[in-house]
């Protein structure tokens, strides 16, 4: 199977370019921003490290969730914040991607999208055998990310600054697509796109016969740790409220 990295910079369009490969091409996508969103869920043990550290400011007191917008507000404006949300975070994002990596290579499939918006920043593209960059200029970048998000000028260019430069990453790129178009010249490019980088079905298929029993292993051990690792703490977190 090939793993494939689709990044990009805020609001450059990956979501955008995610949903047609997946519903025109039935790719599977590992969603990093999906699953960044699932590890701080208020049972998870990095919701809990997370108010460790930020205090409990950064929970909704009607919801007792996260308060994404206070925490974005801190994080987007402080480096020194944003490396300590990204140490508790980004370790259990890791495992919990490589879980879904493994199990598109079990299911099969020939590719797999991993949309990842920090692919390069945090170091994945290391793991992954082609980078396909969704590229806009920074003036459109700032005008979709200020319409979707109605944030101020300021609140836009501070997500953008938290990033590497879009530039840099085209630069990096095995495939960049030209996003300032229409939605649909997006979708010609990367149909070729696809076209380009799935691997031979026969190929393939020798790579799976040799690999499966490793992946299923690994798969089934990585979801055991995710599972201990909650319940733990949870014990954890009943013992110190019975203390309190
Ligand atoms: C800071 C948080 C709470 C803000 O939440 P919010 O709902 O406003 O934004 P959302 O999660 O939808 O992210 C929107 C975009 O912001 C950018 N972004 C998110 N986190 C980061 C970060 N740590 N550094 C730089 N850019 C980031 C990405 O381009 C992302 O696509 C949230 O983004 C978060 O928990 N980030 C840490 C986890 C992370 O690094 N996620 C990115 C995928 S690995
Ligand atoms: N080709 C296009 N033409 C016009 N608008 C577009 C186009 N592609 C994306 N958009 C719009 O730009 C905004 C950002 O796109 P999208 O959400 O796909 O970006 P993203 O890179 O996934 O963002 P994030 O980094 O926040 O996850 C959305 O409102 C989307 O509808």
């Amino acid at each position: 199977m090939k793993l494939v990295g689709l990044t990009g910079g805020i609001a450059t369009g990956k979501s955008t370019a995610s949903s047609h490969l997946r519903t025109s091409h039935h790719l599977p996508i590992v969603d990093a921003d999906l699953v960044a969103r699932q590890v701080v869920e208020p049972d998870q043990p990095a919701f809990y490290s997370l108010v460790a550290t930020f205090g409990t400011d950064i929970v909704n007191p009607e919801t007792h969730a996260l308060d994404r917008a206070k925490l974005g507000a801190i994080v987007f404006n402080d480096p020194a914040a944003r490396n300590r949300l990204n140490g508790i975070t980004h370790p259990v994002i890791r495992v919990e991607m490589l879980r879904q990596v493994l199990w598109a290579f079990l299911k099969g499939n020939r590719v797999c999208i991993l949309d990842t918006p920090l692919l390069f920043e945090a170091g994945l593209y290391k793991f992954v055998s082609v980078v396909i960059v969704i590229a806009v200029p920074v003036e459109t970048q700032k005008m979709r990310l200020r319409a979707r998000d109605k944030c101020t000028p300021a609140d836009a260019q501070s997500r953008i600054d938290s990033q590497m430069p879009i530039a840099e990453k085209c630069k990096r790129a095995d495939i960049v697509i030209d996003n300032s178009g229409e939605a649909v010249q997006t979708y010609s490019q990367l149909d070729r796109a696809v076209a380009d980088i799935t691997p031979n079905k026969l190929i393939n298929a020798l790579w799976w016969v040799a690999l499966a029993g490793p992946a299923l292993g690994l798969y089934g051990a990585l979801g055991a740790y995710l599972r201990v690792k909650q319940w733990c703490g949870q014990l954890v977190r009943a013992a110190s409220k019975k203390r309190a």
